[in-house]
């Protein structure tokens, strides 16, 4: 007998709706998502919001009206023990749900929040909304009065990222918008992650070993050395970290003494630029006319902890020169275009008393996995804490990950792009022609008319 014959059709019929819905599925989850996946999970989470809602405490008690022409029924409920028909009643009020949005790898919702709500109670029950909604993660990622969004991600979006700025050598890389906003990665809500030293002037990258802190080096040096910027490298793992990419740096110094020196050289170049902008009446280089503006300098210092760590007095005093450097450069280079990305495992008030004034004057924290809670804390201050417990759990086996603060203070997560050293290295040797020479660095901004093949132009 023929097995076709034994099974109701209705049951075949669904059977080969099933099947197809799986094939889809897995041939092409972006449609299945947008036109199968995402809308049954819309209707899901209209459905039960009410239940998840009170079982995160995001209700809130209201007085109401009630009216029924079964009173019984809404003893049923459980919400309230009614004896007469009309009835002024306390009931659980949840939060207004707008219509979710569709992203590639979750959705976005808005709640209006209720009395007495604001967006920080949405914030700390996001693990429970994240198993509620049988997601990955939840996140705040927006508010405005009256209004908080949420974005929930099925997958994590920083499983596979791929490069943010290619390693070829096209004609003309980079654009006046992108001058000193190197794209390294993406965020996990899926814009790009730009370490945007226009606005933050300086960056903290910090990490245990193996975390993907040079890998970042290796994504900001891609994305900067087809712009006219000067890349200045303090590598203190005796040069093996940056001198592969030595043809597109300006300096490189790989030990604390010549590090001293190439410091006051930097302090040097600062008052120069700072007394231009005063004869200029210009309150920063960005004010300064194009064919003024001094060459932005990007100091990348690897290992930072190698520059504070004393054995003798001798030593002492180098630290203590180096501490009070980086100090005024952090204090001041905003404004003449020196600018500061400092890496290290740690960089923590144990290192010496220089590091906790440098920290603070550090806006942009960049925290990859760590091995101690104090060190994000160290790093990402007393940030939100769950930016802290995000930071802790990053997997080893994702490394690149990290939490990354904005200006407004917010936190996020992201992933750099993977960019090899051989592939960090042929940027550096394509784009070895723009490095500027140090004589043009010192020169630039002050008036002194340079041949203009020799200085590039910079536009604000
Ligand atoms: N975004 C990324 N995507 C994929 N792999 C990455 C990423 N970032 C780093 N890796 C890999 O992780 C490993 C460690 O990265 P990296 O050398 O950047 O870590 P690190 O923090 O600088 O380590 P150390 O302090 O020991 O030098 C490398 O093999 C690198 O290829």
């Amino acid at each position: 007998m023929n097995l076709l014959d034994v099974i109701p059709r209705p049951a075949l019929i669904a059977l080969g709706v099933l099947v197809a819905l799986r094939l889809w599925r897995r041939l092409a989850p972006v449609s299945y998502w947008y036109l199968i996946g995402f809308p049954v999970k819309a209707v899901r989470l209209r459905w039960t919001w009410r239940h998840i809602a009170s079982g995160c405490g995001l209700t809130k008690k209201r007085h109401r009206w009630w009216f029924t022409t079964v009173p019984g029924l809404v003893a049923s409920t459980g919400v309230v023990k009614v004896k007469r028909r009309f009835q002024r009643v306390a009931v659980d009020t949840k939060p207004w749900m707008k219509l979710p949005r569709p992203l590639r790898h979750g959705w976005r919702v808005t709640f209006h929040l209720l009395d007495g709500q604001v967006p920080d109670d949405y914030a700390k029950v996001c693990e429970r909304l994240a198993h509620a909604w049988r997601v990955e993660a939840v996140r705040v990622v927006g508010s405005r009065p009256g209004r908080v969004t949420l974005q929930a991600s099925v997958r994590d979006p920083l499983t596979n990222v791929q490069p943010a700025t290619p390693c070829d050598d096209p004609p003309s890389g980079w654009t006046a918008a992108d001058l000193l906003r190197p794209v390294v990665g993406v965020l996990e809500s899926g814009a790009s992650w730009s370490l945007d030293f226009r606005l933050i002037p300086h960056w903290m990258n910090v990490g245990a070993t193996q975390s993907g802190k040079s890998n970042l080096i290796n994504a900001l040096i891609v994305a900067l050395a087809r712009q006219p910027v000067a890349l200045v490298g303090f590598d203190l793992k005796g040069g093996v970290e940056l001198s592969p990419y030595a043809p597109r740096l300006s300096a490189l110094v790989t030990n604390r003494t010549d590090a001293v020196k190439l410091l006051a050289e930097l302090i040097g170049i600062m008052g120069l630029r700072m007394l231009a902008c005063r004869e200029h009446g210009a309150r920063d280089i960005w004010q300064l006319p194009d064919a003024l503006r001094p060459i932005p300098v990007v100091i990348l210092v690897d290992e930072l902890a190698e520059l504070f760590l004393t054995a003798d007095k001798a030593e002492k005093d180098e630290v203590t020169k180096t501490a009070t450097a980086l100090l005024r450069i952090a204090q001041l280079g905003r404004a003449f275009g020196i600018h500061l990305l400092l890496s290290g495992q740690r960089i923590g008030s144990d290192l010496g008393p220089g590091v906790t004034a440098l920290r603070a004057q550090i806006g942009g924290r960049i925290c990859h996995r760590v091995n101690d809670p104090e060190t994000a804390v160290m790093t990402l201050g007393d940030l939100d804490p769950d930016a802290l417990v995000a930071a802790r759990s990053i997997p080893p086996g994702m490394p690149g990950v990290a939490i990354v603060t904005g200006a407004d203070g917010r936190w996020c997560r992201a992933r750099s792009g993977y960019v090899s050293t051989a592939a960090a290295e042929q940027a550096a040797c394509a784009f070895a022609d723009r490095t500027p020479s140090w004589d043009q660095i010192k020169a630039s901004g002050l008036g002194h008319e340079l041949d203009s093949t020799d200085q590039p132009q910079i536009a604000a």
